[in-house]
């Protein structure tokens, strides 16, 4: 095996180490306690040591089969016993730990044979050791770019370590604010003062053991802090890393952590109250309690199929469980009855103002957004295609869409609108059709187009909570009398009953009057969403919606099935279709229970 001798420099510090030329070897680093001095060492080959802050260690990064690292002469002439180090190819950290004391024994003014002689300091190599930098993770959690604050946070079984390794001080006390310079674990070289926070796990928002470093939001502060977390042999974590981590240390199950999600990308009071309540575990409780009565039910039935021959169970039992699964059909669809309103408030009410040519839409989506987000002009057919703009409605999110005009055209760029008009009249939620109010008592055609429009689509004008989902809006009453505002509210009514609401609106240009109109769609958004924020469960998810839906279904199968082992499978199937929205179900929860509930094996 050939060697090769490294010589490392700096700072007047000389440390030789002479390595076997592995192929795979890459980097070599250490730490190496020395109370007299903290000096780092960069090798002049891929090897480098430094003089660490509270141990010394060997890492080798990598993969490696089987590395020798034989003499290491420090500057004073010590050589740093003999080694044989061998590591798994698929290990990618190897650390070797040589312990405060063992290393205070060493007596670096001593020569360097008398030293070699002595050997053996080092410590056993654990299992544990090896994964340790390379599990536990950091990043930025803060927004990037500059800030006042910016805070890096570090998960995993090395947080502690690397935190001391910065500070070249002992970890702040659990859940106490520490004041500490970083300083880079090899150059020495000041990062930044930071204020530290120290969570041992399992009392974090991982369940490991977590670090924050607040430290000054400048890029090359950052940069440096991450790069020196890097250097310490961590991972840069993955997208969503620390939320998978709490998830899979049972902190947060599949609901908090959407939860959680929303409530970083809540924009309106509404998203913001809603997320804050999926993230409390609103969701995980009522599905939780779902399951449980399931589980109550699939053990009876089981116990029935192994024991009821023998007359341990009574024949009835079968029977009993299709009441209680009845039961908790009824109670799955009353949440899914609710309708889309966790939906809704999530990701917006979808708002369509649609219309004939010309009657003001664009303006009105204008005056509602106060800004010129969809062209105005005078030519009829301007606005071809659906225009979207996101409004914040009494802090209520709300998808504002602007469409074109409904006539029949020759044109086909212009009919292709129309289609995607009338198309958005069916999907969306909450419909205000624009009318100009100076044409509707003329039995103007392309309004009466519009209004046909509307009510093929959504035939009596009520929506799925029932009630009135269409707005019906009088524009351009600057242009109108008295008795047209008031023989436009007649001709509305008798086509679409008494009960639709008309608002009357004006978007000239010098001052647009939509205060009527703001009033009814508010009113109209709040109603759509506010079960969903005041409510007993909210499904914010479709992933949520299919997951009750399948699990009716299997339900239902159960409650028709005269087999009690196949409804038995039915039962389960139906609980793993809950267990999907929470993320957590297992086989072990009904055993749990059959034993629990029927004390079998007496
Ligand atoms: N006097 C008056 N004019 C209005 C009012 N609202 C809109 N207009 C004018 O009516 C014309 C058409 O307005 P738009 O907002 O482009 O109408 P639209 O319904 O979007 O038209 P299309 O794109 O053809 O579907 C423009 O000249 C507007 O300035 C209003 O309340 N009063």
């Amino acid at each position: 095996m050939s060697k090769c001798m490294s010589r490392a420099t700096a700072q007047g510090s000389v440390l030789y180490c002479i390595a076997p030329q592995q192929r795979t070897f890459n980097t070599l680093t250490g730490y190496i306690r020395q109370p007299s001095s903290s000096q780092h060492i960069r090798s002049t080959s891929n090897i480098h040591c430094k003089y660490g802050h509270n141990r010394q260690a060997v890492r080798i990064r990598n993969q490696v089969q089987t590395i020798h690292v034989h003499n290491v002469v420090d500057s004073s002439g010590c050589i740093w016993p003999h080694r044989h180090i061998s590591t798994h190819t698929r290990q990618r950290t190897a650390m070797y730990t040589y312990t405060q004391s063992r290393m205070s024994g060493i007596n670096t003014h001593r020569s360097a044979s008398t030293l070699h002689s002595a050997g053996g300091h080092v410590d056993k190599y654990t299992q544990t050791d090896q994964h340790r930098q390379a599990s536990t993770v950091f990043a930025l959690s803060s927004a990037p770019g500059k800030s006042g604050v910016s805070i890096i946070r570090l998960s995993g079984p090395f947080a502690g370590d690397a935190v001391e390794a910065l500070t070249r001080r002992k970890r702040p006390a659990p859940r106490y604010a520490a004041l500490r310079k970083l300083l880079h674990p090899e150059t020495a070289e000041v990062l930044d003062s930071a204020l530290i926070l120290w969570f041992q796990g399992p009392n974090s928002f991982t369940g490991e053991d977590v670090a924050e470093l607040h430290v000054h939001g400048g890029r090359a502060v950052i940069a440096g802090v991450l790069a020196a977390l890097s250097d310490l042999g961590l991972s840069s974590a993955e997208p969503g890393d620390f939320s998978k981590r709490a998830f899979h240390n049972g902190k947060l199950d599949a609901t908090e952590i959407e939860g959680l999600a929303d409530l970083i990308n809540a924009d309106t009071s509404a998203q913001k109250k809603l997320a804050l309540r999926q993230m409390g575990g609103e969701m995980r409780r009522v599905c939780d309690g779902l399951i449980e009565r399931m589980t109550h039910s699939l053990a009876a039935v089981e116990a029935y199929i192994d024991f009821g021959e023998d007359d341990l169970i009574e024949s009835e039992v079968f029977e009993q469980e299709k009441i209680h699964v009845n039961d908790l059909i009824r109670d799955i669809n009353t949440h899914l009855s609710i309708g889309k309103r966790g939906e809704r408030t999530r990701d917006g009410v979808r708002v369509a103002i649609v219309g004939p040519p010309n009657a003001g839409k664009s303006s009105l989506l204008n005056a509602l957004t106060r800004r010129a987000a969809s062209i105005v002009s005078p030519i009829p057919g301007t606005t071809r295609d659906v225009v979207e703009t996101l409004l914040d409605l009494d802090g209520f999110p709300v998808v504002l869409a602007d469409t074109a005009g409904i006539r029949e055209t020759t044109d086909q760029i212009e009919a292709e609108g129309v289609r995607r008009s009338i198309q958005r009249i069916g999907s969306c939620d909450i419909r205000v059709c624009v009318l100009d109010g100076t044409e509707l008592n003329s039995n103007h055609t392309h309004s009466q187009l519009a209004l046909e429009s509307l009510e093929k689509q959504h035939t009596d004008g009520y929506g799925e909570d029932g009630r009135f989902s269409t707005i019906l809006v009088v524009n351009k009453t600057d242009l109108m009398s008295t008795d047209d505002r008031s023989a436009a509210v007649a001709a509305l009514q008798k086509q679409f009953g008494t009960t639709a609401p008309i608002s009357f609106t004006s978007c000239r240009t010098d001052g647009a009057d939509i205060s009527q109109l703001l009033d009814s769609l508010c009113e109209a958004v709040k109603e759509s969403c506010e079960s969903a924020v005041t409510g007993s469960l909210m499904i914010t998810q479709n992933r949520h919606r299919e997951a009750l839906m399948q699990c009716v279904s299997a339900l239902e199968r159960f409650s028709g099935s005269g087999d009690v082992a196949i409804a038995g499978e039915e039962l389960r199937l139906a609980i793993r279709h809950l267990g999907r929205i929470t993320g957590r179900v297992s086989v072990e929860e009904v055993l749990d229970v059959l034993f629990a509930d029927f004390c079998i094996g007496k």
